[in-house]
């Protein structure tokens, strides 16, 4: 009966569809899966909120600093020939995120837009209903330390774990102050969980590639290079001083 219904329904609503185009399902049964995968989107989607709203709450700010709110692909200005390639890359790398399991390093030069293309790779997936999360090293220490201090509401351990949840991680200002060994044991847990669960990070540094694998150990720089993994070098001169604020 409930199927005869539906099928009556379905032969009315084929009447009204425009010519060429393709409806989401024809039969009663593909209109049951239709429903059960619009449930299964509908509480991901739910569960990324609920996960975007603790990150919210533990660090007091959503994903992209305000700053970098409006930084696009697009808003990036290309004067030399590293613009223009490290533009193509983060580009690329948005573009070939899902089911990626490669990170990617920026390191050079201050203001030369490491953050501004990591917020356009961020602001590019969470159109697309990813998590994302740039954070810089001593914000994710203070938030561990809150944890020891009494009445705090989360562990370090859920954390860590919260960290490795997140779609996509950057970790920012890899270098800025001398590491100590339990910020370079935070973020290799870090990195670690989240390349055992394929979830890719990002790091912005100052630091060269020899400078990191000193500060950071050969174990977390091999995580970094899994698969088709990213290192960009901004070698140009800082676009700061001509950042009024009212540009974007
Ligand atoms: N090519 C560019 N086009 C437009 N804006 C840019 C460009 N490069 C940098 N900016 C802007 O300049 C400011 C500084 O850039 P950003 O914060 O990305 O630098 P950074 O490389 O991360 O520096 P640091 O190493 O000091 O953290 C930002 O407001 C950013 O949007």
């Amino acid at each position: 009966m409930m199927v005869k219904k539906a099928t009556d329904l379905l032969s009315r609503v084929r009447r009204h569809i425009p010519d060429g185009v393709r409806p989401a399902f024809t039969t009663p049964q593909e209109w049951h899966q239709w429903q059960l995968e619009q449930g299964r989107q509908r509480s991901l989607a739910l569960a990324r909120e609920n996960q975007a709203m603790k990150m919210q709450r533990t660090f007091k700010r959503s994903g992209i600093r305000e700053l970098h709110i409006n930084c696009s692909f697009d808003n990036y200005l290309v004067e030399c020939e590293g613009q223009a390639l490290a533009l193509a890359r983060a580009r690329k790398y948005a573009d070939e995120f899902e089911g990626n399991i490669a990170s990617f390093v920026f390191s050079g030069k201050p203001g030369t837009g490491k953050n501004h293309l990591a917020a356009a790779i961020c602001n590019a997936l969470l159109l697309h209903g990813k998590s994302v999360l740039i954070i810089t090293v001593a914000d994710i220490m203070s938030a561990m330390k809150g944890t020891f201090s009494e009445g705090a509401e989360t562990t370090e351990e859920r954390l860590i774990e919260d960290l490795s949840r997140v779609d996509l991680l950057v970790i920012d200002e890899i270098g800025v102050q001398t590491e100590s060994r339990y910020e370079k044991v935070i973020i290799n847990q870090i990195v670690d969980r989240r390349s055992s669960s394929k979830r890719p990070t990002g790091m912005l540094t100052n630091l060269n590639i020899n400078e990191m694998n000193q500060l950071l150990g050969e174990r977390v720089m091999d995580r970094m290079r899994l698969g088709n993994s990213l290192w960009v070098i901004f070698n140009w001169d800082s676009h700061r001083s001509r950042v009024t604020g009212k540009e974007y």
